[in-house]
């Protein structure tokens, strides 16, 4: 049984038929890329997979069971932050764990500890507006991992981000899942970059334009932390490119 099953779902937006029959299994452990055209259906999918959307038939399973709603073992963040402006670095990434029944001070230290793995250590006293784009959207990253969940799922979390500090994001990230430092073992990740798919995935899916097939399923077996420059990297981005 694979951790998460996408088991023929089909969705519709009235007269757009964003997905047909598509299934898709993913195994604890992968980091899979969601690659495909602009308007195919990828965010659709990772809010079906997050339980935020219902597909109109078909299923989605998480261990087995099916995915009725939001659960606390799927996190799910964005291309923007959504910070609460009017609170701190610390209590943003405190205040879901204290809705999910723990008290400020286990939430503020917990929260201490995920800022610091995400590189804010010495920022928990600062508001969003203080910080700039890329340690708000490190903000994001620690409040997804601090109510530790067992995947997450991210739509394009580094687009909206200049190319250095995107990349920096981008390192971090896999050395917390490479290197299991964090309660998160899957990451299912949106993108429109081959490059940041190869850089970052060990699994990449191309969709097809709508309604949206699954068009190419690739392992990318290469050693992490990825050297772009190494010819079996740009081999992979061939690849893909070849399937978009
Ligand atoms: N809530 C909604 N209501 C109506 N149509 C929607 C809704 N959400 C998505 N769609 C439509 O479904 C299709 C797939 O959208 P989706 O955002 O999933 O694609 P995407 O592959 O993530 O696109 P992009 O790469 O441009 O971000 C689009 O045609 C979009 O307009």
């Amino acid at each position: 049984m694979a951790l998460i099953e996408v088991v023929r779902v089909r969705k519709a937006y009235g007269k757009v038929v964003v997905f047909n029959d598509i299934s898709i299994a993913i195994e604890t452990g992968e980091f899979v890329a969601l690659l495909g055209p602009s308007g195919c259906g990828k965010s659709t999918l990772l809010r079906i997979l997050a339980g935020l959307e219902q597909p109109d038939s078909g299923e989605v399973r998480f261990k087995g069971q099916p995915v009725a709603g939001p659960r606390s073992e799927i996190a799910l963040m964005f291309q923007t932050p959504t910070l609460l402006p009017w609170k701190t670095a610390l209590d943003n990434v405190a205040l879901p764990l204290v809705a999910r029944g723990a008290t400020w001070a286990e939430a503020r230290e917990a929260a201490m500890r995920y800022l610091s793995l995400v590189g804010l250590s010495g920022f928990e006293e600062a508001y969003p507006k203080q910080l700039s784009g890329g340690m708000q959207q490190r903000v994001a990253l620690a409040r997804a991992l601090a109510v530790e969940p067992e995947v997450l799922l991210l739509d394009e979390p580094f687009s909206a981000l200049d190319p250095l500090t995107a990349e920096s994001l981008r390192a971090e990230l896999v050395r917390i899942w490479h290197e299991n430092l964090s309660s998160v073992h899957t990451i299912v990740m949106v993108t429109h970059s081959v490059d940041e798919a190869v850089y970052v995935a060990n699994r990449a899916i191309v969709l097809s334009p709508r309604p949206a097939k699954v068009v190419a399923d690739v392992r990318i077996e290469l050693p992490y932390p990825r050297n772009r420059r190494s010819p079996e990297f740009q081999k992979y981005v061939d690849l893909l490119y070849s399937y978009i």
